[in-house]
């Protein structure tokens, strides 16, 4: 029997059981990631044409229309060339007659006859009263048109008649995927009537509704996916860190600082976490100069007091090395605490000491950059591995970590604010702890947005807070991926300073190009005030803490993301001084003034990356691949974040009630998720 006249079976045959798909048009359709007809069915059109007769009275000049009329002369072709033709005549819509013009059609002429009704889809041209047409529309109903994503092997108009096929054959094989109580509280539509109504509403009432349906589903399953793949880690590769409270509590107290609420807010979020039998997969996330380290060395402790190690990585080596000489401060009055630093610095003899106490357990703590575990070094029981400025610690990595029969409980640190739409999705198999406070003393930073013709004024500025003993950094411009012009920039402005601020006021360099010893001298320098202005591209914006560096000015600051403008300025204001950013720039967009502004206005990362997704909307982060963003087909993970985190706490509802898989309400839900995860995997 052959292929097209097989029974259907079941949603995941495949698209070559319809008439018409061969293998060329197979792999077509392949190639738009359509292989079974549940693909098919669910390729949703990405707009609608409105093919509803309309009257050319109310057609704007330019507008796509159908015309319903009578054929009022007889069809003229004029043959322009070997492939070009020209087919026209009039039809008679009321009093008005409309001329009709088809390009290359010349098939058509056959069906227009003198006298018969027809529908002509095209462009309307109010000018001349006439109309470019597409397409002889066979029913006139007041249906829309859906419009597919298509490719040159497979075009639009034959994907929507092979999804009219499919639908005509498979449609009751259509089950519902959101439980019946979910469909209702939420006002859905049935899965057969949602799936018809994506691809023929009748008007765009029902095609919203359908869509807003189709999107509340795309944000369930892939909640349940996440889900069901947290749950599985976190059950499957569980263990726990059994910490003595009292000591850690004793170190807390020796620390040279009070911690904030917020930090001991998270201090305790993260070991009860280590303590649970479960796998830890946490991020913590804090503005630049919160406090995270302490947070990080605290609960390294806690694990040093199970007898567990912990590795600490940071993604440079300047960082590791601020880190473990915080750590070297914060353990100081510990002496059974050993910490160690391993970087590209480290001499070969050194580092095969290390590694040796390593193994035989006489290092607690081992600091190094994010190639720290990676690079098959050996530990004698590693229980916590915190990543620095590492925003997701994904499945591939934590996988390497197993296969060396190390599983430790993960604490990711980052600085950039994770907003709310990458917390439940890219991110969304982490937990959050957030630390929302600065220590106290610190005064907010203030930011002024100036034009680029007061760079004077701003360097009068800086001058002034120099001479008051504070210290400065400048930031010049970003350009796009050339890091040679980025460089060359900031040599340029250097050098004109260094001339201009001499002899009172020294200045220094600091570039991406420049080996980590350069980079560390420099740093090194400007911490110990040996100049007191600092010109750099972005490579500060990680980590380093000057607490006398007190002014920030940033050159052409539009050509910044928010996050990253947010994480230089972060570089100020570390200390209990009052500290500035300036902003120059002139952006010439509205969404550029708009960002200049909302910089002013607000120091809260977290307000400020929401609204960078907002005002650079889905499709940049859509781009945004390394954030492990899905790829949504319907639902808007901005736009829709409402909807989102609702399926996100129904999805959560459901997978914690006991065997609720097996619950029949659930069968096609469960048989649909184990057919079709790949899809909804997040990017690692
Ligand atoms: N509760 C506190 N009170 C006072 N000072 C604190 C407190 N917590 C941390 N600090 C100090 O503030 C400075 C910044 O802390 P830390 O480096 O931990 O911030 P961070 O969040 O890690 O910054 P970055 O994002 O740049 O790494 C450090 O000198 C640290 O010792």
């Amino acid at each position: 029997m052959s292929e097209s006249a097989k029974k259907p079976e079941s949603l995941e045959d495949s698209i070559t059981v319809l008439s018409g798909v061969g293998e060329k048009r197979a792999q077509a359709l392949n190639a738009l990631g359509i292989f079974t007809i549940a693909d098919l069915l669910e390729y949703f059109p990405f707009r609608y044409d409105d093919l509803a007769a309309k009257m050319p009275t109310a057609t704007q000049d330019g507008e796509k229309v159908t015309f319903k009329g009578i054929v009022s002369s007889e069809p003229i072709m004029i043959r322009m060339g070997y492939k070009k033709s020209r087919l026209t005549f009039n039809i008679l819509i009321g009093q008005e007659n409309i001329k009709v013009s088809f390009f290359n059609q010349p098939w058509l002429k056959e069906q227009i006859k003198l006298e018969n009704e027809i529908a002509v889809y095209g462009t309307y041209d109010a000018i001349h009263q006439s109309l470019a047409a597409m397409k002889l529309i066979q029913q006139t109903t007041d249906s829309l048109a859906g419009i597919y994503p298509a490719s040159k092997a497979v075009q639009a108009k034959t994907i929507q008649g092979l999804i009219e096929q499919a639908y005509g054959k498979y449609h009751q094989l259509i089950e519902d995927l959101i439980p019946i109580p979910l469909q209702e509280k939420y006002r859905l539509l049935n899965r057969q009537t949602m799936i018809r109504d994506m691809h023929f509403p009748n008007d765009m009432t029902a095609a919203h509704a359908a869509r807003r349906s189709a999107a509340f589903e795309e944000f369930f399953l892939f909640q349940m996916n996440l889900q069901l793949v947290k749950m599985a880690d976190t059950k499957n590769h569980g263990r726990s860190i059994e910490f003595d409270n009292q000591q850690v509590q004793a170190f807390i107290k020796t620390l040279p600082f009070e911690l904030t609420a917020a930090q001991k807010k998270v201090v305790n979020e993260i070991a009860f976490d280590m303590k649970r039998p479960l796998h830890m997969n946490r991020l913590l996330q804090g503005d630049v100069g919160s406090g995270k380290t302490v947070v990080a060395a605290i609960e390294a402790y806690a694990a040093a007091t199970a007898g567990m190690q912990t590795a600490i990585m940071a993604p440079t080596e300047i960082l590791a090395q601020q880190h473990a000489k915080s750590f070297g401060k914060f353990f100081a009055a510990i002496p059974d605490i050993r910490v160690e630093l391993i970087t590209g610095a480290t001499k070969a003899a050194a580092r095969r000491q290390v590694l040796a106490d390593l193994v035989n357990g006489e290092i607690d703590m081992i600091i190094g950059t994010h190639a720290l575990i990676q690079d098959g070094i050996e530990f004698h029981n590693l229980g916590l591995a915190i990543i620095d400025e590492q925003h997701r610690f994904g499945v591939k990595q934590r996988a390497v970590l197993r296969e060396k029969g190390m599983n430790p409980d993960i604490l990711a640190m980052t600085a950039t604010p994770i907003p709310r739409t990458l917390a439940i999705t890219a991110y969304g198999e982490m937990d959050v702890s957030i630390i929302d406070q600065l220590p106290a003393g610190r005064k907010p930073i203030e930011t002024r947005w100036l034009k680029t013709d007061a760079y004077d004024q701003a360097i009068d500025f800086m001058r002034q807070q120099i001479k008051a003993g504070a210290q400065a950094y400048i930031v010049t411009p970003l350009i796009e991926e050339s890091e040679a012009l980025d460089v060359q920039n900031a040599t340029a402005i250097y050098e004109e300073l260094a001339d201009f601020l001499a002899p009172d006021i020294k200045v220094g360099l600091l570039h991406g190009r420049m080996k980590n010893d350069e980079k560390d001298a420099v740093m090194q320098k400007f911490k110990a005030n040996e100049f007191q202005v600092l010109v750099a591209t972005t490579v500060i914006e990680v980590g380093v803490d000057v607490p006398n560096a007190t002014v920030m000015l940033i050159l052409d600051a539009d050509r910044f993301g928010l996050a990253q403008l947010h994480q230089l300025r972060g570089r100020v204001g570390r200390g209990d001084k009052q500290s500035y950013t300036l902003l120059l720039a002139d952006p010439k967009t509205q969404y550029g003034k708009d960002r200049m502004d909302i910089m002013t206005k607000t120091t809260n990362g977290f307000v400020l990356a929401q609204k960078d997704l907002e005002l650079r909307g889905q499709g940049d982060i859509l781009g945004q691949k390394q954030s492990g963003m899905p790829d949504f087909k319907v639902g808007d993970p901005v736009a829709d974040l409402k909807m989102l985190e609702i399926a996100q706490q129904e999805a959560i509802t459901i997978i914690t009630q006991p065997n609720w898989d097996s619950v029949q309400m659930n069968a096609a839900l469960v048989q649909y998720l184990s057919n079709r995860m790949a899809r909804y995997r997040n990017l690692d």
